[in-house]
């Protein structure tokens, strides 16, 4: 089974129809307001009816109500959420799709901390990300040997912070996870995506560990 994609902060339909055309298996969309890479309720239901059949959209929130998360699922027919906030284990259960949490990592403690995550709630995976400031799309990495630690944990993890076309055929081959996921690293500018990267990129995660 190759390495899912997820391409993150997609703000554009012309944007969504390239990944999915280039291969990528999830399309993150931005509910947080101070993101560059926002997406009203309206756009991203524009955005989520360019999924095929086999794809997934999933809601990026961070500490977001349960109410609007809830509403944002129904109207915009999103597969999963992502929340990318302080939210502790038990928030992460009651909206109707699986959850991935997401934990930024500066060290061996967060991945700690992502592991009391594991078997909580719907929580379905766990997204490891880099520590820059804010709460993500910063373009910053953080160590791959660390994902080791979740190896006996029996939850998917994907990796992302800080990825990009030339760096994601080795962080697969260091952390071998279920996925990995980028936003800055396949942009023009925040939000509008390059085509080329895109495509480079989820080529490059895709065929990673084929040799
Ligand atoms: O992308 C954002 O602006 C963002 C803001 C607040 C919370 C999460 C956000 N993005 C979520 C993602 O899954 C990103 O792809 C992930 O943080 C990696 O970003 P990057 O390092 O830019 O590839």
């Amino acid at each position: 089974m190759s390495t899912r994609v997820k391409i993150c902060g997609v703000t554009r339909v012309e944007d969504a129809r390239r990944a999915w055309a280039e291969g990528a298996d999830a399309l993150g969309l931005n509910f947080y307001p101070r993101s560059p890479r926002y997406v009203t309720a309206e756009v991203a239901a524009e955005l989520a009816r360019t999924r095929p059949a086999l794809g997934s959209v999933v809601g990026v929130f961070v500490n977001e109500s349960p109410d609007v998360i809830r509403a944002r699922v129904r109207e915009c027919g999103l597969t999963a959420v992502q929340l990318h906030g302080d939210e502790p284990p038990e928030a992460c259960a009651g909206y109707g799709v699986p959850v991935i949490k997401a934990m930024r990592v500066r060290g061996p403690e967060d991945v700690e901390k992502a592991r009391t995550y594991v078997g909580a709630g719907d929580v379905a995976a766990l997204l490891l990300d880099g520590a820059a400031p804010g709460y993500g799309g910063g373009g910053v990495g953080f160590d791959w040997s660390l994902v080791a630690r979740l190896a006996d944990a029996g939850v998917p993890v994907l990796v992302a912070g800080g990825l990009n076309p030339d760096n994601v055929r080795e962080a697969v081959r260091a952390t071998r996870p279920y996925g990995v996921d980028v936003a800055s690293g396949v942009e023009v500018s925040p939000g509008i995506k390059d085509a080329d990267a895109v495509r480079a990129f989820v080529r490059a995660a895709k065929t990673a560990l084929w040799e």
